[in-house]
């Protein structure tokens, strides 16, 4: 287990996966990944979430370590996503007078997951601004529907102005990891919870109100400085605002020469001077942070091979990942490759133009099997166009 301290009531008792080899099945973790759980020791004990059933004991070592033969008086449930919420059914059998503190909608949605007897007089159904008084520590429960499932709830603890924000501010990577917060967050943050801005705006409002001296997500390290930073980091990414001026140049190819090209254009962006070029090959790289990419720059090229009379399939399934994602606010281009009728240029067209407040550069680049003089004239056209 990691040693994390948060305070002499407050403690960590959740656990590292490191051989975990997808996450949620389609996501690499190459450092892992950390199911945290806490607890709250005071006159009254609270367990806050379970951990997933691949950790299940490690975890009740935990949990008894720091209750040193006391009984918890409540597990607070922020939501049912199973990596959280595994042990719910053990936690409830080997402690049957603990109550489960949760919103309307996680009691309603429990039984879908566990058979928990006499569910009504096991629940402590609370409801936006409610408190839950531990003794010197007091929680206080605020609704986040939709981050990114809907009964999601947030707890606050005043006396030490804690957040215990569920899966926000939530990152890949095990707590023993020597890592970025960011990169890994980021990648967390706009392939699992990116469609749902508005309402991580919504919880951001809520926050806003409290004063809070350190987060306690489910995933990722407990932050405790500078909160100043990931705050803003949250309000970029939930308003789809460009993080960084650059450009993401995504490519598939089937045989290698729209991944050439693509790679010429990456030269001709540097001697137009972009800021930022990052490029991804949508065959080999990770999906995941090609996602992260495309949303963090303000700019994405897209160069694809044509295939049966449509596009490449890697590069319409990183589009159907963007459209999932509600990608919007940004300025794309298109390059396409085809020997005897190019289609991909219109099929991701159709694609992108679905999406909000994208506006598609006038100069498309057509290549037909290998890039020629021209080819390479009409992508400097296109990268002045993307820069302008
Ligand atoms: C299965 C398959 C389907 C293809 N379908 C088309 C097509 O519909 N129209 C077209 O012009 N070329 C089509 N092509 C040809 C490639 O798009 C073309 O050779 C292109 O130059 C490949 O670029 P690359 O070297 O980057 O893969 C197809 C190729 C394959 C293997």
């Amino acid at each position: 287990m990691s040693i994390v301290t948060i305070s002499d009531s407050i403690k960590y008792i959740g656990v590292d996966d490191t051989t975990l080899d997808l996450f949620e099945s389609q996501y690499i973790i190459p450092n892992g990944v950390s199911y945290n759980s806490y607890i709250i020791l005071d006159d009254k004990i609270a367990v806050m979430d379970t951990v997933d059933a691949r950790k299940t004991t490690e975890w009740f070592e935990n949990l008894d370590r720091e209750l040193a033969g006391r009984t918890p008086d409540y597990l607070v449930v922020s939501h049912l996503e199973p990596d959280h919420s595994s042990n719910i059914q053990l936690f409830a059998e080997k402690y049957p007078a603990t109550k489960l503190v949760l919103s309307a909608k996680a009691k309603a949605m429990l039984p879908q997951f566990f058979d928990i007897a006499k569910l009504d007089e096991r629940c402590v159904v609370v409801k936006e601004g409610e408190t839950l008084e531990l003794g010197a520590h007091k929680l206080q429960f605020f609704m986040a529907p939709m981050v990114h499932w809907p009964e999601v709830m947030v707890g606050y603890e005043a006396t030490e102005k804690v957040l215990f924000s569920a899966d926000a501010f939530g990152k890949f990577g095990a707590l023993s990891a020597d890592e970025d917060w960011t990169c890994e967050a980021r990648r967390y943050y706009f392939n699992i919870v990116g469609k749902y801005g508005a309402p991580v705006q919504t919880l951001l409002k809520k926050a806003a109100t409290l004063d809070i001296e350190t987060i306690c997500p489910l995933h990722g390290p407990i932050l405790k400085e500078d909160l100043g930073y990931y705050l803003d980091k949250y309000n970029t990414w939930s308003s789809y605002k460009a993080e960084d001026d650059g450009v993401l140049i995504a490519c598939a190819s089937i045989h290698g020469n729209t991944k050439k090209a693509a790679e010429k254009m990456v030269e001709i962006l540097k001697a137009k001077g972009a800021k930022k070029v990052a490029f991804t090959d949508l065959t080999r790289d990770d999906m995941a942070e090609a996602i992260e990419d495309a949303f963090r720059y303000d700019k994405l090229i897209l160069a694809a091979s044509s295939y049966d009379a449509g596009v490449f399939p890697p590069m319409e399934d990183f589009l159907n990942r963007l459209s999932h994602k509600t990608y919007q606010n940004r300025k794309v281009g298109i390059i396409e490759n085809g020997s005897w009728a190019p289609s991909a240029a219109k099929t991701m067209k159709g694609i992108v133009e679905t999406f909000k407040n994208v506006a598609i550069c006038e100069q498309t680049v057509t290549i037909k099997s290998t890039m020629k003089d021209a080819d390479v004239e009409a992508m400097e056209k296109l990268a002045e166009e993307i820069l302008a």
